[in-house]
């Protein structure tokens, strides 16, 4: 399998108003072409900062990151990002349609070419209906869904979630995780999901990377053997996504505890 996202030895300390904080230590794991990897962590782990030394959105202290071989020092293009706070990601004054179209353009693809991936994109999103609609116009689902629209269709390489769910409600939230791993299964794209759920760690991920407190390192990479195909009452009531979110939780409560792991955990 090939490795798309190369994190080798991470460190990340923020410093300034005389104050520094270590947040991330020594972080490395690698994501392979296609895969969707979860990445949770008790409050204050350094997800968010993890995501956005990844994104090039911020200047990383230490340590090596790499999207398809090339270093990581600015936002690259083959990255797109979705946020938490919908609201403020999309443009209020531009259309659905327009704002799924705008990253294309900067792209640099022709008129016909961005119509036919908006169009694409609305229609897996479930939003072909409200492209002329304004996002203000819109419930927060449905905007996040114009953004996934916009993150995917821009055909990243990698597409990276800090956890976009956590402002919508549950029934929404549980339609969203089902897009997300119906979009990954269609479409191929290798996603990085951050999420401080545990739950939704497991139901989405092939791979659930449990990172430690502070001073950040992965404390363990559990492997989610569950099928591919799954749904949110079958797959959740099943005994394996029981364990599975049992052990994830025990590895949550210890790394709370301060447990470390003894020696570099192999990946995957
Ligand atoms: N701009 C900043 N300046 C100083 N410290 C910061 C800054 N941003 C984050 N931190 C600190 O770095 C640590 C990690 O923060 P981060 O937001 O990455 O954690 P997180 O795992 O995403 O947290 P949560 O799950 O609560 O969202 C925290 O101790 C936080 O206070």
């Amino acid at each position: 399998m090939t490795v798309i996202l190369n994190v080798d030895g991470l460190a990340k300390t923020y410093t300034g108003h005389g104050r520094e904080v270590e947040a991330i230590r020594d972080l490395t794991f690698q994501i392979h072409k296609g895969e969707l990897v979860c990445i949770v962590g008790p409050s204050g782990a350094g997800k968010t900062t993890l995501l956005r030394c990844v994104a090039g959105l911020l200047d990383s202290s230490g340590g090596e990151i790499e999207l398809d071989g090339a270093s990581v020092k600015e936002p690259p293009p083959g990255m797109a990002v979705v946020f938490q706070e919908y609201g403020r990601s999309l443009f209020p004054w531009l259309t659905v349609r327009k704002n799924v179209e705008l990253p294309l353009r900067e792209k640099g693809l022709g008129k016909a070419d961005r119509r036919a991936k908006v169009e694409a994109a609305l229609d897996a999103v479930g939003l072909r209906d409200s492209a002329d609609a304004h996002p203000w116009q819109l419930s927060g689902g449905m905007q996040q869904r114009v953004a996934i629209a916009r993150a995917v269709a821009y055909e990243p390489s990698v597409l990276l979630m800090d956890e976009p769910f956590a402002a919508v409600d549950a029934q929404t939230r549980a339609d969203l995780e089902d897009l997300v791993r119906r979009l990954w299964l269609q479409l191929g794209v290798t996603v990085l999901f951050v999420t401080h759920d545990i739950d939704e760690s497991v139901y989405l991920g092939q791979r659930v990377l449990v990172l430690s407190n502070r001073p950040t390192v992965v404390l363990e990479d559990v492997r989610i053997d569950l099928p591919d195909e799954r749904d949110q009452l079958g797959t959740r009531s099943s005994a394996r996504f029981s364990e599975l979110r049992g052990h994830v939780y025990e590895l949550i409560q210890l790394a709370k505890k301060g447990h470390r792991p003894a020696s570099p955990p192999s990946a995957g």
